[in-house]
């Protein structure tokens, strides 16, 4: 579960350059929902992923993940609780070490012992079982650098990392922008069984108003650092696309001057 109050944002407060990314957001999410997040340049999503993970400090709220009241406390202290997935597929995963490896640094988040203790045979078979699970025959390329992946094969691993501390929150920031449609499908499908075997309580940011109604439970849209829509249940299931762009354009006051980059 996670629960965010009255959550503020303030970049460079008394410069001339002061932003208010997050206004007063409050968001409680159960214990297993799926929640999309959809919002112009500048919303704030990323600002609110970045709340959770622990990258970004409120300068006023409360953040409390589960039980565990996770305000102020850092990236590294709260890395057992939460997952997270970039856009970029190198960000998320070290290119110079092998697949292995990496799985390995991620079955560790959040805890003391170092990379041997994960790389013993028992753990190297678990993870050979978890990579064959994705079907793109990985299982036999296990000591290959993750820099010698394609994007999305590099996107698929990133996920099974994500699962691999027992993270209960799996954040995705845009995570199969940079993938071609085929790719990002795929990426798209493996999140959503990963998302509902685990029970992972999940907010994914996404520019794609189709992904944003196709996957999770519930939409929220962000302008201008606050709350602007939140919809789940029957009134999201009668929402189209085109009500979502018609939203956009009311929040931004102008027309967009090519809304394929939002249907995506
Ligand atoms: N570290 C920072 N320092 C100063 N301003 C920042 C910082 N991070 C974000 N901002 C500003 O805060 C606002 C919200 O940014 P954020 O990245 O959360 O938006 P976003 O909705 O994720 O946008 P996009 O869709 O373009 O990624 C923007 O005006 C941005 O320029």
């Amino acid at each position: 579960m996670i629960s965010i109050k009255d959550i503020n944002v303030v970049f460079g407060k008394g410069t001339p350059l002061e932003k208010r990314a997050l206004n007063g957001v409050s968001l409680t999410l159960e214990q297993g929902s799926f929640v999309t997040v959809i919002g112009s340049n500048g919303a704030g999503k990323s600002t609110l992923l970045g709340v959770l993970a622990g990258d970004v400090l409120a300068s006023q709220g409360n953040v409390l993940i589960g039980d565990t009241d996770v305000t102020r406390k850092k990236t590294a202290a709260r890395a057992g609780l939460v997952a997270r997935v970039f856009q970029d597929p190198l960000t998320g995963s070290c290119g110079s070490l092998s697949i292995e490896e990496n799985l390995a640094l991620a079955a560790r988040r959040g805890k003391r012992r170092g990379l041997v203790a994960a790389l013993g045979p028992k753990h190297r078979d678990h993870f050979r079982d978890r990579i064959r699970e994705l079907n793109l025959g990985l299982e036999n390329r296990m000591a290959d650098r993750m820099d010698l992946l394609s994007g999305g094969q590099r996107q698929a691993v990133c996920l099974v990392m994500a699962t691999l501390a027992g993270s209960q929150v799996l954040l995705l920031d845009e995570h199969t922008a940079a993938l071609d449609p085929g790719m990002a499908e795929f990426v798209m499908r493996l999140t959503d069984k990963i998302v509902s075997e685990r029970r992972l309580t999940t907010l994914m940011v996404t520019h794609s108003m189709r992904q944003a109604l196709d996957y999770g439970h519930r939409t929220v849209m962000l302008h201008g650092g606050e709350i602007v829509l939140d919809v789940s249940g029957d009134s999201r299931k009668d929402l189209q696309v085109e009500d979502l762009i018609a939203m956009f354009r009311k929040m931004r006051g102008q027309t967009l001057d090519d809304d394929a980059l939002l249907i995506g």
